[in-house]
C-alpha cells in the first residue's frame, strides 16, 4: 500500500511522520534541552573539522595558496626599492639593470593576483560545501527527532539552527580563520622582511603598532553594544512583522491596523536611533586607524630619512626605506582587521555551539528489535488499558492525564471521540501513530501490540486529516499526489472528483496545474478541506483519522466536507475527533473523554437516552 500520509497536517506531525536520516556522531551527553555549555572550542573545532575533511585538499591548497600569495606581496616592495636605488640622482637612471626588476616586478603581481583569487575561489567553495553538508544533517536531524523534542522546542529557534546558524558557521570559522591565517603569515613575513633589512627601525615600528590595535579595539568595544542591540531589534522588527502579515485577517477585524501600525513605527524608530550610533562609532573605526596609520608611518619615515642622511639607528638606501614604508602598511592592515575577524570568529563558535547541541540531541528510540511490518492492514485497533502522560515526572508517579482507555475498533467501524477541550482527544491519536509511546497498556493494530511493529509501516497504515490544512508550495495536482508521487494524472482527478473538488479545480486558471502558495492561501479553508481528503482519497489507508474541521466553511462547502468525509469513511476504519455532534450521529460507537478516562460510550441514541454528560452536551449545541 502506498504511504497514506497524506494528509493534512501541523508542521510538527509532517516533520515527524516523514522520516529519515540518522543522527550524528554523539557529543558531550546529548543535550536534549540544547544546552551549549558542554561544548567547548576544541570540541567545536574538531566536529567543523569532521566535515571539512572530505573536502581536506582544497582547504591544504587554499591555505599554501594563501601562503605564496602573500609573501609575493611582501616581496614586491622589495623589488621597488630595488628599482628606487636604481634611479636615485638627476640623469643617473640605470635602464639596463631597472628593466629586469621591473619584469620580475610585473610577474609578481600577476601570479600574486592568480594565486589570492584562487585561494579566494577554494575557500569559498569549501565553506558552501562545508554549510550544504551541515544543513542536510541539520534538517536530517529534525526529522529523526521524536515529536516530543519538537514538540518542547520553540520552532522558530530549531528553524534558527538550521538557516542562520549552518550559515554563520560557514562563514566565521571557514573565511574567518582563512582570513586570520593569512593576517598571521602577512605578519610574520612582514616582520621577517622588516628585520631582515634593519633591526633598529623594525623594532620602532613594533613598538609603535599597539596604538593601532588600542584604538581599533575602543572602536570595536563601543560599536559592539550598539550592533547588538541593532541586531536584537532587527529580529524583533521582522517577528513583529511576520506575526501581523501572517494574521492580517484577524488584525483588520480586530480594527487593530493603526495600533499595529504604530508599534512597528516604535520599534522601527528605536532600530533607527540604535543603527544611526552604531554606525556614528563605528564610522570613527576607517578615520582613526587610518590616522594611527599615518603617524607610525611618518615615525617610520623620519627615523628612515634619518638611516639614509646619518646612519643613525643604522644605514639604509632611499629604495630600502620605501620598501620600510610599504611593509610598515602591510604590516599595520591585519591589526586594523583583527578585532572583526575575531568578532566574526566568536559567533561562528557560538552558531556552531548551537547547532551540534541540536545534532547531538537524541533520537526517536529505534524500532524494536525484529520489530515486524504491517503488511496489507486489515485496520482493527484495540486500546487496552491504555494511561499516559506528557510530563516523565507526573508519569512515574502515576499522575496520567489519559488512564485506563479500553475500546476495540472492529475493521470498517467508524468511532467518534468526543469530550471538553484539553481532555485528551489529539493525544490519543499522538499514541495511536506512536508519535509518543504509552506509559501503561498497551495499543494493538491487527492483532499485534504497535510496539512490535516498525513504525514507519504501522504509520503508513493511516490517513490523516486534521483541523489545520497542510498545502505546501507546489501544484494541486502534486499536492493531491503527496502520499502517492507516482500517481497518474487520472488517479489524481478521480481522487479529487471523489473528495467532490474537481468542480473547483477545474475552475481555478490552470486547473490541477494552478500553483497553489505555501498554505494554500489563495483557497478557502473548505476547499483546502477538500484538497486534504483527496491526498488521503488518493493514498488509499486503511484507517482515517479525523479531526472535523467546520469552523471556518461556509455551510455550502461544509456539506461538500462533511459528504467527502462520509464517502471517504465508507469501508473504512475511522476515528474522528468531533466538535460538532452533529456530524457524528451516525457513528457506530461514541466515546466521551472526561477528566482522562472514557466517561460514557455508545451510539447517539443510546448516549441521549442515558441523559449524561453527552447528552447535556448536545442538548447545550442544539440550543445554540
Ligand atoms: N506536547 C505536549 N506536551 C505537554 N503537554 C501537552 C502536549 N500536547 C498537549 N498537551 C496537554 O495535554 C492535554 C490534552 O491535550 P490534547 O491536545 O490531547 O487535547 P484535545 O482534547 O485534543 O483538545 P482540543 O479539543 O482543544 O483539541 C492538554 O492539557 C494539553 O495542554
Amino acid at each position: 500500500m502506498p504511504n497514506p500520509y497524506a494528509a493534512s497536517a501541523t508542521a510538527s506531525a509532517v516533520m515527524a511522520t516523514v522520516r529519515g536520516g540518522s543522527g550524528g556522531p554523539k557529543g558531550p551527553g546529548a543535550p536534549d534541552d540544547l544546552d551549549v555549555s558542554g561544548y567547548g572550542a576544541g570540541v567545536v573545532l574538531r566536529r567543523v573539522l569532521g566535515y571539512v575533511g572530505p573536502h581536506a585538499w582544497s582547504l591544504v591548497l587554499a591555505f599554501l595558496l594563501n601562503v605564496v600569495s602573500v609573501l609575493l606581496q611582501l616581496y614586491a616592495p622589495i623589488l621597488v626599492g630595488r628599482g628606487i636605488d636604481r634611479i636615485v640622482a638627476a640623469r643617473a637612471v640605470d635602464f639596463a639593470a631597472l628593466a629586469p626588476v621591473l619584469r620580475e616586478l610585473a610577474a609578481v603581481a600577476v601570479v600574486a593576483a592568480a594565486t589570492n583569487w584562487l585561494a579566494g575561489y577554494l575557500t569559498n567553495r569549501l565553506a558552501y560545501e562545508t554549510v550544504r553538508d551541515l544543513r542536510i544533517d541539520a534538517y536530517d536531524k529534525l526529522h529523526a527527532l521524536p515529536l516530543s523534542f519538537i514538540d518542547a522546542h520553540a520552532h522558530g529557534d530549531l528553524l534558527s539552527r538550521v538557516v542562520n546558524d549552518v550559515d554563520q558557521v560557514g562563514d566565521g570559522l571557514l573565511q574567518g580563520f582563512t582570513q586570520l591565517f593569512s593576517g598571521i603569515v602577512t605578519i610574520a613575513g612582514t616582520l621577517a622582511f622588516m628585520f631582515s633589512i634593519s633591526v633598529p627601525v623594525a623594532v620602532v615600528v613594533v613598538c609603535v603598532t599597539p596604538l593601532s590595535i588600542l584604538v581599533a579595539s575602543l572602536i570595536t568595544h563601543f560599536s559592539a553594544e550598539s550592533f547588538k542591540a541593532q541586531q536584537g531589534l532587527q529580529g524583533r522588527l521582522s517577528g513583529y512583522a511576520e506575526e501581523m502579515i501572517s494574521n492580517q485577517k484577524l488584525v483588520s477585524a480586530f480594527g487593530r491596523q493603526r495600533a499595529c501600525v504604530g508599534e512597528f513605527s516604535g520599534i522601527n524608530d528605536e532600530l533607527y536611533g540604535v543603527g544611526v550610533r552604531a554606525q556614528f562609532v563605528s564610522s570613527f573605526s576607517n578615520p582613526s586607524t587610518r590616522l594611527v596609520n599615518n603617524v607610525v608611518y611618518a615615525i617610520v619615515a623620519m627615523v628612515g630619512v634619518s638611516a639614509v642622511i646619518t646612519g643613525f639607528p643604522s644605514t639604509l638606501s632611499v629604495g630600502q626605506v620605501q620598501s620600510f614604508l610599504s611593509y610598515t602598511n602591510q604590516y599595520m592592515t591585519p591589526f586594523n582587521q583583527i578585532s572583526a575577524v575575531v568578532t566574526q570568529v566568536q559567533t561562528a563558535f557560538a552558531s556552531a555551539r548551537r547547532l551540534f547541541a541540536l545534532l547531538d540531541a537524541t533520537d526517536e528510540e529505534p524500532d524494536a528489535p525484529g520489530a515486524a511490518e504491517l503488511a496489507d492492514p486489515r485496520g482493527e485497533v484495540a486500546f487496552e488499558g491504555v494511561g499516559f502522560a506528557y510530563d516523565r515526572e507526573k508519569a512515574a508517579r502515576g499522575e496520567l492525564l489519559l488512564q485506563d482507555i479500553d475500546f476495540s475498533m472492529p475493521a470498517g467501524a467508524s468511532f467518534a471521540l468526543v469530550g471538553p477541550t484539553g481532555c485528551g482527544k489529539t493525544t490519543l491519536i499522538n499514541l495511536l501513530l506512536r508519535f509518543y509511546d504509552v506509559d501503561r497498556g498497551r495499543i494493538i493494530v491487527d492483532g499485534s501490540d504497535t510496539r512490535r511493529l516498525t513504525r514507519r509501516s504501522l504509520r503508513a497504515a493511516f490517513g490523516m486529516v486534521l483541523q489545520d490544512t497542510w498545502l505546501f508550495e507546489g501544484t494541486i495536482a502534486d499536492n493531491i499526489a503527496y502520499g502517492r508521487p507516482d500517481a497518474t494524472r487520472d488517479q489524481v482527478v478521480e481522487a479529487a472528483k471523489r473528495a467532490h473538488a474537481h468542480k473547483f479545480v477545474v475552475q481555478l486558471p490552470d486547473g490541477y496545474d494552478t500553483v497553489v502558495g505555501e498554505g494554500g492561501g489563495m483557497l478557502s479553508a473548505g476547499q483546502r478541506q477538500l484538497l486534504c481528503i483527496a491526498r488521503v482519497m488518493l493514498a488509499d489507508p486503511a484507517i482515517l483519522l479525523l479531526d472535523e474541521a467546520t469552523s471556518s466553511i461556509d455551510t455550502r462547502t461544509e456539506r461538500q466536507v462533511q459528504r467527502a468525509f462520509d464517502e471517504m469513511m465508507e469501508g473504512r476504519t475511522s476515528l474522528v475527533v468531533a466538535h460538532r455532534l452533529s456530524t457524528i450521529q451516525n457513528a457506530d460507537c461514541i466515546l466521551v473523554i472526561r477528566d482522562g478516562r472514557i466517561a460514557e460510550r455508545g451510539t447517539h441514541e443510546e448516549l441521549l437516552a442515558r441523559g449524561g454528560f453527552y447528552a447535556e452536551l448536545y442538548r447545550s449545541q442544539f440550543a445554540e
